[in-house]
């Protein structure tokens, strides 16, 4: 079970190599370019009602936000969508994160159909494009991909970090102190309002503008988010980020986010900072979506490429393969 993870986890994040141009040394696989900012959370006292979690209590929590502004793995590429993985400072010395995308749904319902997803739009050497046949046949017969596709092309590109949502896409199973469960999906709504703008607008910027805005803007005052949970109505599927939800269901403020400056690595503490939505607190369990539970696995892969691991994968391919790497290709 294990080593089958592994398996596939390798082999997505070496088809994001293919699909994003190579890969960068020291960078993330995808969305590589980023700068870390600070701030507070406060949970509203609603957020109590629903999680025992510690830092849904009330108390201030101390948060790293990371927002990156492309999705490419290449650090030096265009700005082309933003991000957002929020890290919280429990007072038990654990953290707990958040990782979020500005999209509504998941491509894909597994890590099976991710990859076969990122192989039908890996450019063609030829062209340096998609091939558009290949990637019809593939969104043809498979209407659910076609549609979250759909959605994410309707997305305006990015005006600032500080005016996008940004959605955590899975369900997770919320339980109170009276041991009492509710499913949810969380979303990051800026108090600045929604705005958005033509990728071609964005792209007349420098790529380091969403940070230089973003950082003008926080000279002047804090930028904020509120933390709102999407609670699952019957029949809503707990274990597919690919499932829509009708947009009536009830919606719970469980926080606020003060983002007030921006920080480091070293300030932070932790030069990896690998953000991982399995990362839990007590009050706050994972649903049984396969995505979810590969995401470790695949960030560790991430991880093991831009600190240097990468390079006892490539030595070990050469000696004809090792036995816990399975010899993925
Ligand atoms: C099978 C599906 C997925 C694959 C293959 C994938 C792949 C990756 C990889 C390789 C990284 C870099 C990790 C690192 O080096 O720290 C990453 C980061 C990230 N992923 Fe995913 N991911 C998947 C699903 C998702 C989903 C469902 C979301 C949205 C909720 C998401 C949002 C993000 C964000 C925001 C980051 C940047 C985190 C940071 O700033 O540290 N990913 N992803």
């Amino acid at each position: 079970m294990v080593h089958s993870q592994y398996r596939i986890s390798t082999k997505l994040v070496e088809e994001l190599h293919q699909v994003f141009g190579g890969f960068h040394p020291g960078y993330r696989d995808v969305h590589a370019n980023g700068r870390y900012y600070a701030g507070t959370f406060r949970a509203t006292p609603e957020a109590k009602n629903l999680s025992r979690a510690v830092h849904l209590q009330g108390d201030p929590v101390p948060v790293t936000v990371r927002h990156s502004n492309s999705r490419s793995g290449n650090p030096m590429g265009p700005a082309t969508t933003a991000s957002m993985a929020v890290r919280f400072y429990l007072p038990d010395g654990t953290t707990t994160d958040l990782v979020s995308l500005p999209i509504s749904l998941f491509f894909a319902r597994t890590p099976e159909e991710t990859l076969g997803f990122l192989q039908a739009v890996r450019p063609d050497p030829a062209t340096g494009q998609p091939d558009p046949d290949k990637v019809t046949l593939f969104l043809e017969s498979r209407p659910w991909i076609a549609h979250a596709v759909q959605l994410a092309k309707g997305l305006s590109a990015t005006v600032s970090f500080a005016q996008t949502a940004f959605h955590m896409l899975h369900a997770f199973r919320f339980v109170n102190e009276d041991g009492h469960a509710t499913y949810a999906r969380y979303h990051w709504e800026p108090e600045a309002g929604v705005a958005g703008q033509t990728l071609e607008e964005l792209q007349k910027q420098p790529p380091s503008h969403l940070f230089d805005e973003y950082e003008l803007r926080l000279q002047k005052a804090p930028v904020v988010f509120n933390l709102v949970l999407q609670l699952a109505g019957d029949g809503d599927k707990l274990d597919d980020p690919n499932a829509p939800w009708p947009d009536d269901r009830r919606r719970v403020h469980i926080g606020r986010l003060e983002i007030t400056r921006p920080t480091t690595n070293e300030e932070i503490g932790d030069s990896v900072m690998m953000h991982d939505p399995t990362r839990l607190t007590d009050g706050i369990e994972p649903t049984d979506d396969p995505i979810l539970a590969a995401r470790r696995g695949i960030y560790e892969v991430s991880v093991a490429y831009r600190t240097g691991g990468w390079k006892g994968r490539q030595a070990a391919l050469e000696l004809g393969g090792c036995p816990f790497l399975g010899n993925a290709k």
